[in-house]
């Protein structure tokens, strides 16, 4: 009889598609390196609640940031779900993707501080991935990014993967 396979989820938002494209980078590489043993879950911030996050063994959190934070819909899933969360997730792997234009880190470190407060256990290195975008057309317009940051998320999947799968996490 095998085992019941791991569960990762990814909850993520994106206004511009950069962030879900690596969201849904990471989750299909998740999903071949862990093959059977790996369950992966993708849930848009609006649509993910403390049960997801609870009946999950890793959680992976994937926002744009936006004014120097994580976005709104990002914000709102925390506001709903922080104290349904509190005090019962400690422990439990997460890592980070966070797309910006140009900077990022005020919104690593916001979600940093957030997984801190519930106690979570950082497993990786956020992926950071900058568009460059700077002008307001560019900002607002639909975002293709470089196979190579990709790339950099299906990594982390893997890794994720891999780590769930061997029991590490
Ligand atoms: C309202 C708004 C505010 C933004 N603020 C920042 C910011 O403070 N720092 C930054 O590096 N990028 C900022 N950006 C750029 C986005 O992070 C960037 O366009 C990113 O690719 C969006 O990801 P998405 O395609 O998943 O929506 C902002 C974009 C918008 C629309």
């Amino acid at each position: 009889m095998s085992a019941a396979p791991r569960r990762l989820l990814v909850v993520w938002h994106s206004f511009t598609g950069a962030t879900r494209a690596l969201a849904e980078a990471l989750a299909g590489a998740a999903r071949k390196e862990g093959a059977d043993a790996l369950q992966v879950t993708l849930l848009h911030a609006a649509d993910a609640g403390a049960d997801d996050v609870l009946g999950a063994d890793a959680v992976v959190f994937a926002t744009p940031e936006t004014l120097a934070s994580i976005s709104g819909a990002m914000k709102d899933f925390f506001d709903r779900n922080y104290y349904p969360l509190l005090g019962r997730c400690e422990g439990k792997p997460y890592a980070l993707l966070v797309c910006a234009g140009s900077d990022g880190r005020p919104t690593i470190a916001q979600l940093q501080r957030i997984a801190t407060g519930l106690r979570l256990r950082e497993v990786a290195e956020p992926v950071l991935v900058c568009t460059h975008a700077q002008t307001p057309e560019a900002i607002t317009a639909a975002k293709l990014l470089p196979e190579a940051e990709l790339e950099r998320a299906r990594e982390l999947g893997a890794l994720l993967a891999a780590g769930l799968a061997l029991g590490i996490f």
